[in-house]
Parts: structure tokens; sequence; C-alpha cells
């Protein structure tokens, strides 16, 4: 039962971390550039994350996108939501509410 497994592991991550990026490659080493994209900009804001290699765990590639509703990589989760990918994290921060969202989700 592999997919209810994963299933269960994905539903976990996202519980117990306040943020989280499920991305390609690790923040130190991104393997796209849609992910380097999010991690610069985290980086910039300087708050704390976990993140999920998604080509290193490929049931959690295959699976998230079903749970999330979103087909692609990077996806940032605050407080159990999906924040979204890419566009909408650099978005958010060139608007200016990313640094307070994710300050707010730390400090909870
Ligand atoms: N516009 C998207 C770009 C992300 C994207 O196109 N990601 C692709 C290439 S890295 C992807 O995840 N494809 C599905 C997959 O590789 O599993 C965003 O804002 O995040």
């Amino acid at each position: 039962m592999q997919v209810l497994d994963t299933a269960a592991r994905i539903n976990q991550q996202i519980a117990e971390n306040p943020v989280i990026l499920y991305m390609k490659g690790t923040p130190e080493a991104p393997e796209c550039g849609f992910s380097r994209q999010v991690v610069e900009t985290l980086k910039q804001i300087g708050q704390p994350y976990a993140f999920v290699n998604v080509l290193a765990a490929p049931h959690i590639r295959e699976k998230l996108p079903q749970i999330s509703q979103w087909p692609t990589f990077p996806q940032l989760f605050v407080k159990g939501e999906l924040v979204g990918g890419c566009d909408i994290v650099l978005g958010l921060h060139s608007e200016g509410s990313l640094k307070e969202l994710l300050e707010s989700a730390n400090a909870a």
C-alpha cells in the first residue's frame, strides 16, 4: 500500500512543518531554475523552512500533485496550506507579503 503510505507521509510533513518547500534538489544545490528562484527568495527573507527533494523521493513527486491539486514543483506550503509555486511565491515577495506570512507561520 505504497500510495496510502506516501499520502500519509506527505500529510504528516505538511502538518509538522509550518513552512515546507517541495522542490527539485536541495536549497544548497537546486536542480531546477524554478526551485532555485524560490530558494533564493526564501534566503533573502531569512526565515527557516523544511524542504523535500522530490527528485530523491519519486513517490512524493508522483503523489503530491494529486493531494495539492498543483501539477508542478516547487510547491510551498505554509501552515498546512499550499501557497503556490515559483510564480506565486515571487509575486508575493515582490508585493511585500511573503516575509510577514513566513514570520507569522514560524512564530505561531
Ligand atoms: N510556473 C511554474 C513553473 C514550475 C514548473 O513548470 N515546474 C516543472 C518543471 S521543474 C515541473 O515541476 N514539472 C513536473 C515534474 O517535473 O514533476 C511555477 O510557478 O512554479
